[in-house]
């Protein structure tokens, strides 16, 4: 099960925890006391509005970023005793904003993600780096350098990187941000299926109920609701937080229900049209 996330169980191996985290920036608080267990093989999704602390989150928990208050525990380890290689390892990272590497071959910039493991020009590391190649469909591009793949497939070649990683635990800063509909969807499925711990900060609210067990809203640095999905993205927390409406709808063939977001009727000044976008006109009959 993956639905504990309290602060304080006995952590398993590969557990994440963060105990009462704190971090300033520029003197300014960015987490406050944030609280958080993520047993091994949950799918947790960081939503929150723009500079909430979702990034810091995760470079936080990467151990990239040196909490000023509380710490963070990994099977029950201070992940700061952990030397970078022993971190790398474990955790594999996929930024917002990735460096491109625009002169490496995307095979050669997969391969990045054996250097923890020594074994990028071994026949086990070529393996892991095909197999992750396949799974991000890349292999026919792992020949072309990297400036000239699309948006979508260096976000592809940028989570191929991680899974040749091989972590237990996927920490992802809006994964598919650049993907298309059938795209995203298969990197979600992909990534429910890898069987390790995948946190991801997630923009799109539709997207969380398919891909997380669990799902922690941050506001203004701190943790304000976590738990399933459908019992916290309520539409008094949506209102509250996003500003939107949120509802839930029955998908016929489907267990589930979908969830839509919609600005709230409320929130729109009275008697206004929408204006026709420029260049599309309604077609004038007779
Ligand atoms: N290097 C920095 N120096 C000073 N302040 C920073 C720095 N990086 C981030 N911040 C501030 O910390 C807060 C949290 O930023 P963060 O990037 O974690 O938010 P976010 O939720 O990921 O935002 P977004 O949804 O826009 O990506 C913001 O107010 C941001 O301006």
């Amino acid at each position: 099960m993956h639905d504990v996330m309290s602060p304080n169980p006995a952590p398993a191996p590969f557990d994440l925890v963060l105990q009462g985290v704190s971090l300033r920036r520029a003197g300014a608080p960015v987490l406050s006391e944030v609280h958080l267990h993520v047993p091994f093989g949950a799918h947790v999704a960081v939503v929150g509005p723009n500079g909430s602390g979702k990034t810091t989150l995760l470079q936080v928990m990467a151990g990239r970023l040196a909490p000023h208050g509380g710490r963070v525990l990994l099977g029950g380890h201070n992940l700061a005793s952990l030397s970078g290689p022993q971190r790398a390892r474990q955790l594999a990272v996929v930024h917002q904003h990735e460096q491109v590497h625009g002169q490496l071959r995307v095979r050669d910039y997969v391969a990045l993600g054996r250097t923890p493991h020594g074994d990028m020009h071994r026949e086990q590391g070529a393996a892991v780096v095909q197999s992750a190649l396949q799974r991000c469909r890349l292999h026919a591009s792992q020949d072309r350098q990297m400036r000239t793949l699309s948006g979508g497939e260096q976000q592809r070649a940028a989570i191929a990187r991680a899974l040749a990683q091989e972590p237990r635990i996927l920490l992802l800063d809006e994964p598919t941000n650049h993907l298309d509909l059938r795209t995203r969807a298969d990197m979600l499925d992909l990534l429910t299926e890898l069987g390790v711990t995948v946190v991801a900060a997630l923009h799109e609210l539709s997207l969380v109920q398919r891909f997380a067990h669990q799902v922690v809203v941050i506001g203004a640095g701190r943790v304000v609701a976590q738990g399933v999905p459908s019992e916290v993205l309520t539409q008094e927390l949506v209102r509250g937080h996003f500003e939107m409406d949120v509802f839930y709808l029955p998908l016929p063939h489907r267990e589930h229900e979908i969830a839509v977001f919609e600005s709230p009727q409320s929130g729109k000044p009275e008697g206004r049209v929408p204006a026709s976008p420029p260049g599309l006109s309604s077609p004038v009959s007779g």
